[in-house]
């Protein structure tokens, strides 16, 4: 897709190395580069952008995607591209304690400065630990925890395996149609409000 109008703005935001890039990989071209191409040939340099249609119940939404750079480098940058953004996923690797600090550095940033933005706590590489929960680092209680605290959801995810992505984007599109079905509902009530019905005032139908 290119040069088409996108209807919601999501943003990745993560500590580098957290895997938000295979992430992106995965959901648009299908596809987990990590096997063969050395990391640092994949580095995220500034923010990189995709955009992918879902279809929910014969509605398509555009879902426009911004893959920021993790690296404290390129923060101030990384602050640009969540402007707007009507949703945000927050990567951490379940096997890097670090990067969940890292996670709640970007979730503080959000609560200040984006009210508007619904977060989503993604946990990544989770075909690490599955063979092995020796591996992991990040607790899930404490996930759990932190995503009632932001009204958001978690995922444990795998740009590997695929395992839980599609769920993230497809939960995104479609908190979009309902807030969008919401606000028409509004609106048309408002309007019903504003023009009651003629034969509410007809002085011939009162008698
Ligand atoms: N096993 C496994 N490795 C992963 C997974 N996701 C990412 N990786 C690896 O983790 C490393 C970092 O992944 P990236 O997607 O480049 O991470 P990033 O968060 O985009 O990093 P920056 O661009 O520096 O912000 C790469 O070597 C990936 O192959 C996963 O689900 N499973």
């Amino acid at each position: 897709m290119s040069g088409g109008k996108v209807d919601i703005k999501v943003v990745l935001l993560g500590k580098s190395y957290a895997g938000k890039t295979s992430l992106v990989e995965r959901y648009i071209h299908n596809r987990f580069i990590g096997d063969t191409v050395p990391y640092q040939n994949v580095i995220t340099i500034g923010a990189a952008f995709g955009a992918k249609t879902v279809v929910i119940n014969n509605k398509s939404v555009v879902i426009g995607i911004w893959d920021t750079a993790g690296s404290e480098r390129y923060e101030a940058m990384s602050r640009i591209y969540y402007r707007g953004a009507k949703a945000a996923i927050v990567c951490y690797d379940l096997t890097d304690k670090s990067s969940f600090d890292r996670a709640r550095f970007w979730i503080g940033e959000l609560q200040k400065h984006e009210e508007g933005c619904q977060i989503h706590l993604c946990g990544t590489k989770y075909d690490l630990i599955e063979g092995n929960p020796d591996l992991r680092r990040i607790d899930e209680k404490e996930t759990k925890a932190l995503a009632i605290d932001v009204r958001g959801d978690v995922y444990e995810t795998s740009s590997k395996t695929g395992k839980d992505i599609d769920k993230i984007f497809v939960k995104i599109a479609s908190d979009y149609l309902n807030s969008k079905r919401e606000t028409l509902e509004e609106e048309t009530s408002d309007i019903i409000k504003l023009h009651p019905s003629k034969k509410h005032f007809c002085p011939a139908c009162r008698s």
